[in-house]
């Protein structure tokens, strides 16, 4: 292997261009589950970047991939603030309800029709991210949908959370976006082998899993856990420029966001009832937990114009499937 560069100028060049390469392939592996290099070569370039960091310190940057997983153990959590509260869902159990939300959404839209994005209802923690100039900056826990606890250093950990976000489009000077964090369920039966062997109580399910995985008080734990993320919405952003919810999952793609790739657009409730039920049997060959659908106004402004209660968005409801009968 060659020489670590003899200046800081040199060093800074190289590590500059290994963060790139590194955040590239990082992206490809992680996000887009579509490699274009092997294990191997993606770990010897993490390692010459440490050890050109480990030369050089005062190049150190947080934004640096060899900075995932973070330093020494919380005392706790601080409680923060979202910029714009995190809302629960209202729940649909059945077609007939999925038609009254339908009814209820064109009656506030003046009798409009509405076109919906229907996505799956991942079983896992929500999470809230704030970007500032395309840096991550924050990651808490939901909470109480106004406070959260933070966990940032527990996030980073989370490969497929850009710290940076991608250049190839512009980047809004301030966005907050949320996603639910999940264990894959592979990785749920890895954990809980491991577990069965060295005689520790099992973990009682995925969405348990992850839970507990992103509340550690050590990142490096969280770290050995194979934790990983969907983004679904948005919270405060200036600058994003986009006109539905659709375009914003574009928008968040080109920007470095994972994004479940099963969301569908429907221009009636009808093929959106189909569409929900289809799941109710596919969902077992998903590779992680879902506990039913979520269906949104595509329309930010016909979303705006609905707004929401207290609680829950007008223009927005889970389809939920039947409880798991407890295994008997
Ligand atoms: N696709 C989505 O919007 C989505 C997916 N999974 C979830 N657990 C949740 C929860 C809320 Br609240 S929205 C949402």
């Amino acid at each position: 292997n060659t020489a670590i560069p003899a200046t800081l100028t040199a060093a800074a060049q190289e590590i500059e261009e290994l963060r790139k390469t590194i955040h590239y392939h990082s992206h490809r592996y992680y996000v887009l589950d579509n490699p274009e290099i092997s294990d191997a070569e993606f770990d010897s370039l993490l390692r010459r970047l440490i050890a050109i960091e480990t030369a050089f310190p005062s190049l150190i940057t947080p934004d640096s991939p060899s900075q995932r997983v973070g330093g020494v153990p919380a005392e706790g959590f601080d409680r923060v603030a979202h910029l714009t509260p995190m809302l629960s869902l209202g729940n649909a159990f059945s077609a007939g309800e999925l038609r009254a939300f339908d009814a209820r959404v064109r009656n506030g839209l003046d009798g409009a029709a509405a076109e919906y994005v229907v996505e799956l209802k991942i079983d896992g923690l929500a999470i809230n991210l704030v970007y500032q100039n395309g840096r991550l900056v924050r990651g808490a826990t939901r909470g109480d949908g106004t406070y959260g606890e933070e966990v940032t250093a527990n996030i980073r950990t989370i490969r497929s959370v850009p710290l940076v976000l991608n250049a190839d489009d512009d980047i809004p000077p301030l966005l907050e976006v949320r996603g639910e964090v999940y264990m894959p369920r592979r990785e749920f039966d890895r954990l809980n082998r491991l577990r069965e062997m060295s005689g520790e109580p099992l973990m009682a399910n995925p969405r348990n899993a992850a839970a507990g995985s992103i509340r550690q008080l050590d990142p490096k734990i969280t770290a050995e856990r194979a934790l990983d993320i969907f983004i679904h919405g948005l919270g405060t952003e200036e600058g994003l420029g986009v006109a539905t919810h659709a375009a914003m999952f574009e928008k968040l793609q080109r920007l470095g966001f994972k994004v479940n790739p099963h969301y569908q657009v429907f221009d009636n409730i009808e093929d959106v009832i189909a569409y929900c039920e289809s799941w109710a049997e596919k969902r077992v060959d998903l590779p992680y937990d879902i506990d039913g659908l979520v269906i949104k106004v595509n329309s930010l402004a016909s979303q705006r114009l609905l707004g929401s209660t207290a609680k829950d968005p007008r223009w927005a409801i889970a389809f939920k499937f039947p409880a798991e009968q407890a295994a008997t």
